[in-house]
């Protein structure tokens, strides 16, 4: 079994192993126990830990809080599992494989809570399970990748390491993108350095769906790299990859590197070329439907034609939806050229309107009488928006969060001026302590 780096760094001063029991798992993933040492109360860290087991473990007690590293399963909690991946401890990809399905559902839902305002704690709180299938839901994937000594190790990264891990299957990806995986070695063959590979899917036209790999590298590859990658365009296999090398700006091109998905109307959505999607095409069509139910909800009011406006709007997943309300005038902001390009092509092939407008969101102004804004950000979360939502705000506000400390962060600041009308936890990546949310606020009557 290969050793993570920073797991052999560490090992020298880690204490024997320790019993411990634990108590709870903390938002990050990892099962908490709590130890009394040189008379202090001291939290301990595990990966690959489940509330209720006994466990041993050898633990770091320099760092606050202490990581355990998880040497023995005692006796398990009644929320642990047999991973269905042999690799689960060893790989970061999926930290919660070693969790029933329920107890990930359970578990999202009270951090969920916990990260909401004191005041809306008690709201009715639904969890949604977004994909139907547990394992080969992955329509979108990244992948780390080095190469030294004529060989490329391919995987996702270790557990707080930038070590990639080598693995011989990985179990959640969607089988077009397992086989990408699996040939990616042979790629880099002979390269030098580091890099990271996004996998998508092509057109969904296509009876067996294509792959497109976009590829960030941190020096110069060799020209032999590149005529592989050529050789491997296929009709069914690669349909084309985009490389950045070290600082270049542009990437070099071969075959058509963009990746699509069935779009959550069910027509093929272009997006932009290492760009935002969701990690599931499945879960991504729930989650789009319900942010537009909600949308229209929020705007069963209008009669006549109303400001919406989407931030965050990536390549347009949920402007082609909002577009089609009724009396909606959506504007869509997005700070990624290509994306912007992307959603705009992705309206005109539905004969939808909308604007979209390459902007920051933080700084977008926001017309003074809005009916609905809706808000999608990376996990930074969005607290400009929020501030200027509390001073001007908007009747109805529509959060999705891919991340609960900056959701709650901004939900604090939402707090005075909004109450809750709707909190869904929707589960789109089955065996992580990744949670995809949705909020929707309306304003207090003033
Ligand atoms: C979580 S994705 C959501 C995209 C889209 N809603 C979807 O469902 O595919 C966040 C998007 O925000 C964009 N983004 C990041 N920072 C931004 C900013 N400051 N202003 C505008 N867009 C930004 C990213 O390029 C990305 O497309």
């Amino acid at each position: 079994m290969q050793t993570p780096r920073k797991k052999m760094r560490s090992a020298r001063s880690l204490d024997p192993a320790m019993e411990l029991a634990i108590v709870e798992v903390a938002p990050g993933g990892d099962g908490v126990a709590i130890v009394e040492r040189a008379g202090e109360r001291r939290a301990v860290f595990v990966r690959g830990a489940a509330q209720g087991d006994r466990i041993e473990a050898k633990v770091d007690f320099r760092s606050r809080p202490a990581h355990g590293q998880l040497e023995r399963v005692l006796s398990p909690g009644a929320d642990r599992v047999d991973p269905a991946c042999p690799h689960a401890q060893r790989c970061g990809g999926c930290n919660w494989m070693h969790l029933t399905t329920n107890a990930q559902t359970r578990i999202h839902l009270e951090q969920l809570r916990a990260a909401l305002p004191e005041a809306w704690r008690e709201t009715d709180v639904r969890a949604v399970p977004a994909v139907t299938r547990e394992l080969g839901y992955r329509t979108r994937a990244r992948v780390h990748v080095r190469a030294s000594g004529g060989r490329a190790i391919v995987g996702m990264h270790a557990p707080s390491s930038h070590d990639p891990v080598e693995v011989d299957a990985c179990r959640v990806l969607h089988p077009s993108l397992e086989r990408a995986r699996l040939g990616l070695g042979a790629l880099f063959e002979r390269a030098h350095g580091t890099g990271e590979v996004e996998l998508a899917l092509g057109h969904p036209a296509a009876s067996e769906r294509p792959h497109v790999l976009a590829v960030r590298w941190s020096s110069v590859l060799p020209p032999e790299v590149y005529a592989r990658f050529e050789r491997a365009l296929s009709p069914a296999g690669l349909a084309g990859a985009s490389i950045v090398c070290g600082e270049a700006t542009r990437p070099a091109i071969i075959g058509d590197p963009t990746p699509w998905m069935r779009g959550p109307d069910g027509s093929p959505l272009r997006l932009a070329v290492g760009g935002f999607a969701q990690a599931s095409e499945e879960g991504n069509h729930k989650l789009a439907q319900r942010v537009a139910e909600l949308a229209s909800e929020a705007m069963a009011a209008a009669t006549d034609r109303t400001n919406v406006v989407e931030l965050y709007a990536g390549a347009g997943n949920f402007t082609v939806l909002l577009a089609r309300i009724p009396h909606a005038q959506t504007v869509a902001v997005e700070s990624n050229a290509d994306a912007c390009r992307a959603a705009q092509e992705n309206l005109s092939a539905r004969s939808l309107a909308a604007k979209v407008v390459l902007a920051d969101a933080s700084s977008y102004a926001l017309p003074k009488s809005l009916q609905l804004l809706v808000l999608d950000p990376p996990r930074t979360g969005a607290r400009a928006v929020a501030e200027r939502l509390r001073a001007q705000p908007a009747r109805f506000v529509l959060y999705v969060s891919c991340d609960l400390a900056t959701l709650g962060r901004d939900l604090a600041i939402l707090a005075p001026v909004y109450r809750p009308r709707a909190i869904e936890a929707f589960e789109l990546f089955p065996q992580t302590s990744h949670l995809e949310t949705v909020v929707l606020l309306e304003r207090h009557r003033s």
